[in-house]
């Protein structure tokens, strides 16, 4: 086992905090009883490589239960010691370590693949790149694997497009119940109210500049002006410029709003969005946070050539500039809900942890037919999730009757 170990904190706490977040997943505890009762996953090693935290860890255990032998990875800045630990004492298997390296990271990842896990369930591709660059006999006996997100999906279809892929993948990513919540409310929600906790300051009043307004990027200007900010977008596709300057913000280029920003989001998944040149225009004391793929998509590289970092307060580093101006970097640049705090709220995870169990079983049960490449979930996994979280929530869909599919229908 694997598992950091805490001496402060007892595996209990870890469990607790599992079971609360369990209350709110109905939509994974309905998938887990149609994988216990269908058996699909019975015998099979799925790897988890996805943030260690509350709900991913109820992923892990309904597919546990659904029979299917389950290792767990996470690089150190994005696992929670105290669900790592409780998962160990569930019995499945955990590279995972609190607050351990890179290098150490790199060891955990190879040892997880060492599990040859059948299934692999990925955030951000790490994993499946790593395993295609390092395992080629895992690969070669792989039945597949599935994407989280939108910054994993971008480099899979390149290596698709290359041939350099060899496995089928579903982007779970690409499901509507996934982006159109998970990316939109979940990370609009975690990461404004992560910013907030982190630096106890107000955005009210505020000059916020949201770079990129995707799906992300659109839930983070509506929390963000939901709390009071002057929110300003900036964009390279003119219609997403155009659907940010429809919702009511103002829509400028970075160089142009850099002068103006008082706190940056950045939300592409694109790396050098955010440069030296943006960073040196900047009002004193702006404050840059990741909400998109990560800390390549600012300029960290120059601030830590500055030599001038220093924690200011947890989770808050400040360097000073040449010009003497200073800015502070949250989270080291890190997707701050993930690195700071507890990621996604639980109900918008229960959607897109339920999709990623659905692809377990698609992969399990239809992908040993298919050749390597990017695919959708299927139609029926999507419409499920919203299916069961509406009856859940006591909602009734409208009845397709014969009368209405006809007008549908007519011309
Ligand atoms: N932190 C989290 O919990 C979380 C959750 C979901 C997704 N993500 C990540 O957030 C990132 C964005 O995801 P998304 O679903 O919104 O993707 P998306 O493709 O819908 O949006 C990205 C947007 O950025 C724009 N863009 C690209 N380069 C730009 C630049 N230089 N300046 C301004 N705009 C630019 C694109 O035109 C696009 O509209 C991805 O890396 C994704 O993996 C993070």
């Amino acid at each position: 086992m694997n598992a950091s170990m805490s001496e402060t904190v007892t595996p209990s706490a870890g469990q607790g905090r599992i079971d609360w977040a369990l209350r709110g997943m109905p939509v994974l505890k309905a998938i887990e009883k149609r994988l216990t009762e269908s058996g699909t996953l019975v015998g099979l090693r799925v790897g988890v490589a996805l943030v260690l935290e509350p709900k991913t860890a109820n992923l892990a255990l309904a597919l546990n239960r659904a029979g299917a032998d389950v290792s767990v990875y996470c690089v150190g800045r994005n696992t929670d010691g105290r669900v790592a630990s409780a998962l160990a004492e569930a019995g499945l298997q955990v590279f995972a370590e609190e607050g351990a390296g890179d290098e150490r990271d790199l060891e955990l990842a190879r040892d997880f693949l060492r599990t040859k896990p059948d299934i692999l369930l990925d955030d951000g591709a790490s994993l499946i790149r790593l395993a295609h660059r390092e395992f080629p006999e895992l690969v070669a006996s792989m039945l597949g694997a599935a994407e989280e997100t939108t910054s994993g999906v971008r480099p899979l279809r390149a290596m698709n497009d290359e041939g350099a892929l060899h496995i089928p993948v579903i982007a779970v990513n690409d499901a509507k119940t996934k982006y159109l919540f998970d990316n939109v409310y979940g990370t609009g929600q975690s990461c404004v109210m992560a910013m907030l906790d982190i630096t106890n300051l107000q955005l009210a009043g505020r000059n916020v500049v949201v770079v990129g307004y995707g799906w992300v990027g659109t839930g983070v200007a509506k929390h963000a002006a939901a709390m009071g900010a002057r929110v300003i977008v900036t964009e390279l596709d003119p219609i997403k410029a155009l659907q940010a300057l429809h919702d009511g913000y103002r829509v400028l280029s970075l160089a142009d709003a850099a002068p103006q920003a008082e706190v940056i989001f950045a939300a592409t998944g694109i790396a050098g969005v955010v440069t030296a040149a943006h960073v040196a225009d900047l009002p004193s004391g702006a404050i840059l946070c990741t909400a998109g793929g990560g800390a390549f998509e600012l300029p960290m590289d120059y601030l830590d050539s500055t030599g001038t970092g220093r924690i200011v307060r947890e989770a808050i580093t400040e360097y000073t500039l040449p010009s003497g101006k200073t800015v502070q970097v949250i989270s080291e640049g890190d997707c701050l809900n993930c690195a700071d705090a507890e990621g996604n709220p639980i109900e918008v995870m229960d959607l897109s942890l339920s999709l990623q169990a659905l692809a377990a079983e698609q992969i399990a049960t239809e992908a040993t037919s298919w050749a390597p490449g990017v695919y959708p979930i299927s139609v029926d996994a999507e419409n499920a999730v919203a299916v069961i979280r509406l009856r859940h929530e006591g909602a009734t869909l409208e009845p397709l009757t014969d009368e209405l599919t006809a007008a549908m229908r007519s011309w």
